[in-house]
């Protein structure tokens, strides 16, 4: 059985079809690429998968458990996680702060936080920061952060409910080349370690290219190619869809 499993998905806004009757698998272990021209319905399909917008139709199973339907908390808590921004309201928070809120947040206690809890899961915070290379600067406000520092923390808070399948929305726009690489690097060697799954949707051709297990490729709502870079790069479908938008394909693309 696949992890999730996804069939005849469906989201239609009066007449205009965002995602038409998808379909794909995740397996464990994977990290899958949604990519396609902007409207394609890629964030519509992340939404219905995380929970945050009802499918019009069709069907999102979690170890084969149901989730169309399903309200996003419960979702999170079967084990569907999603990276956030950090909201400017929590950027004056340190950096374990963030992921003790995370952590309370899973656990339904956030209420509590302001007032004695401040000092809850102190330790498991820092162990997530320690598996995103950030433990050594916990103690900083957030809002001191270099931007792929912010983008490490929120891939911490990301993995507070052990996800068995973490959603990442454009997780390295507005990054330089070299911080785009080491996040997905790490990102990468998260998925294996911890035998997880990451489904994230990306503009930026040579992450995917250089990281990706395997590529969804969307276009008008529809999935039109799906596989690895060299099947991808050379589908006529694909380069179709692309023709003009100044997306390269070249193969060796900008790897830092
Ligand atoms: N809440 C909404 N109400 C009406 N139409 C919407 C809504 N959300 C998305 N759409 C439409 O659905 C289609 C798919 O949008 P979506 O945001 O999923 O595309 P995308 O692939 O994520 O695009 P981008 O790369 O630009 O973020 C677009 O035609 C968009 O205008």
């Amino acid at each position: 059985m696949s992890l999730l499993e996804v069939r005849n998905l469906s989201k239609h806004f009066g007449g205009n079809k965002a995602v038409d009757q998808v379909n794909f698998d995740i397996q464990e272990g994977e990290l899958l690429a949604l990519i396609g021209p902007n409207g394609a319905g890629k964030t519509t399909t992340f939404n219905m998968v995380g929970g945050q917008l009802p499918a019009s139709s069709g069907s999102v199973k979690l170890m084969g458990k149901e989730l169309v339907r399903m309200a996003p908390r419960k979702i999170a808590h079967m084990g569907v996680g999603r990276t956030f921004q950090i909201a400017a309201t929590f950027a004056s928070l340190t950096v374990v702060e963030n992921v003790q809120m995370a952590l309370l947040s899973h656990e339904k206690k956030i209420y509590s936080f302001f007032s004695t809890a401040s000092t809850q899961y102190r330790d498991r915070a820092l162990a997530l920061l320690a598996q995103v290379g950030m433990d050594e600067q916990a103690d900083r406000p957030c809002s001191e952060l270099a931007y792929g520092d912010v983008k490490r923390v929120e891939l911490a808070m990301g993995l507070a409910n052990e996800p068995k399948l973490l959603l990442m929305d454009e997780p390295t726009a507005g990054m330089a080349p070299k911080e785009r690489n080491d996040l997905m690097a790490l990102t990468k060697r998260l998925v294996i370690e911890r035998n997880m799954a990451v489904l994230f949707t990306e503009h930026s051709m040579d992450v995917v290219f250089a990281y990706a297990d395997r590529m969804l490729v969307l276009a008008r709502g529809q999935i039109i190619a799906e596989g690895g870079a060299e099947d991808i790069r050379n589908h006529p479908k694909v380069q179709e869809v692309y023709f003009g938008t100044g997306k390269t394909f070249e193969k060796n693309a900008e790897k830092v």
